[in-house]
C-alpha cells in the first residue's frame, strides 16, 4: 500500500514504506509523482546523449542521475527517487523509457521497465551523493581520456588554463580509489571540490543540477577537467548556464 504522496514527498519518511518489504510500484504513485518521474526520465535520457556526443564517455562508460523532485506553488520538492541510466546499455539504445527509477538507497522501484535492465553499477555512489546532499540534484560521471589520465596518474588535475579557473578556480584534487558499487565512492565525489579525479578512472563533480554538473562544450580546452573520466554532482543535471 502506497501512501498519498502529495501530503508526504520524503518517500524513506513515510514508516509504511521504509518498513514495508513490498516493493515501490511507480504505476501506484501519485499522478503527480509520476509525472515528475516521467519529465525526469526524459531530461536524464537527453543529458545521457551529451556525453557520447562531446566525447566524454565510450563504451557503456559513465553515467547521469537526476533526484525527481516536484514543483508545488511554485516550491520545488525533493522525492526520495532519482533516475539513472541502466547499466551495460549502449548511448545509442538508451531513451526515457529506459531510464531506471531508483530509491535513495539505490534500490531499483517497479518502475515498468524490465528486470533486465539493472541500475548503473555506479548507482550506490549516487544514491549516497542524494542521501548525503540535500542541495545536490543532480550527478553526471564521465569518463574523457584527459581526466583519466591524470586519475590513472594518481595526481590532481592542475588548474592551468583560464577556463579551468573559471569553472573551478582551484586544482581538480585526486581522491582514493573505491570501488564504483561502495558508497565510499559516492563520499569521495562529493567533498569540497564540485569537481575531482577518482583513481583508477573516475571524476565526479557536485552542483546543484545535472546540468550544471554536465561536462562544458566543446569551446573548453581539451584538458579541462570537466572533459574527463569523472562523475560531476550538481544541483541538477543539465546544460550549465554560462
Ligand atoms: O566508472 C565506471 C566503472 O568504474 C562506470 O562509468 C561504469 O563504466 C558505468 O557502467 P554502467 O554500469 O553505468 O553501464
Amino acid at each position: 500500500m502506497v501512501p498519498e504522496l502529495p501530503e508526504l514527498p520524503r518517500l524513506s519518511e513515510l514508516p509504511d514504506l521504509a518498513e514495508s518489504s513490498e516493493p515501490i510500484v511507480l504505476s501506484e504513485l501519485d499522478a503527480e509523482v509520476r509525472g515528475a518521474v516521467a519529465a525526469t526520465r526524459r531530461k536524464v535520457a537527453a543529458l545521457h546523449a551529451e556525453l557520447p556526443r562531446w566525447g566524454l564517455v565510450v563504451w557503456t562508460a559513465g553515467n547521469v542521475s537526476e533526484r525527481v523532485t516536484l514543483t508545488r506553488n511554485g516550491e520545488t520538492v525533493k522525492t526520495d527517487l532519482f533516475v539513472i541510466k541502466p547499466s551495460g546499455v549502449s548511448y545509442d539504445e538508451l531513451a526515457a523509457d529506459t531510464m531506471v527509477v531508483c530509491t535513495l538507497d539505490g534500490n531499483k522501484i517497479d518502475d515498468g521497465t524490465p528486470a533486465s535492465l539493472t541500475p548503473s553499477s555506479d548507482t550506490a555512489a549516487h544514491a549516497y551523493v542524494y542521501r548525503h546532499m540535500d542541495g545536490v540534484g543532480g550527478v553526471v560521471h564521465t569518463h574523457s581520456t584527459y581526466a583519466t589520465a591524470w586519475a590513472a596518474r594518481r595526481e590532481p588535475i592542475p588548474c592551468a588554463l583560464t577556463m579551468m579557473g573559471d569553472e573551478f578556480g582551484a586544482p581538480s584534487p585526486s581522491a582514493p580509489s573505491h570501488s564504483s558499487a561502495t558508497t565510499p565512492l559516492g563520499a569521495a565525489s562529493w567533498r569540497p571540490c564540485p569537481a575531482r579525479s577518482l583513481r583508477p578512472c573516475s571524476w565526479p563533480t557536485t552542483a546543484p543540477s545535472p546540468s550544471g554538473a554536465m561536462p562544458a562544450p566543446p569551446s573548453r580546452p581539451p584538458s579541462c577537467a570537466r572533459r574527463s573520466p569523472a562523475p560531476f554532482i550538481s544541483p541538477a543535471p543539465t546544460a550549465r548556464s554560462r
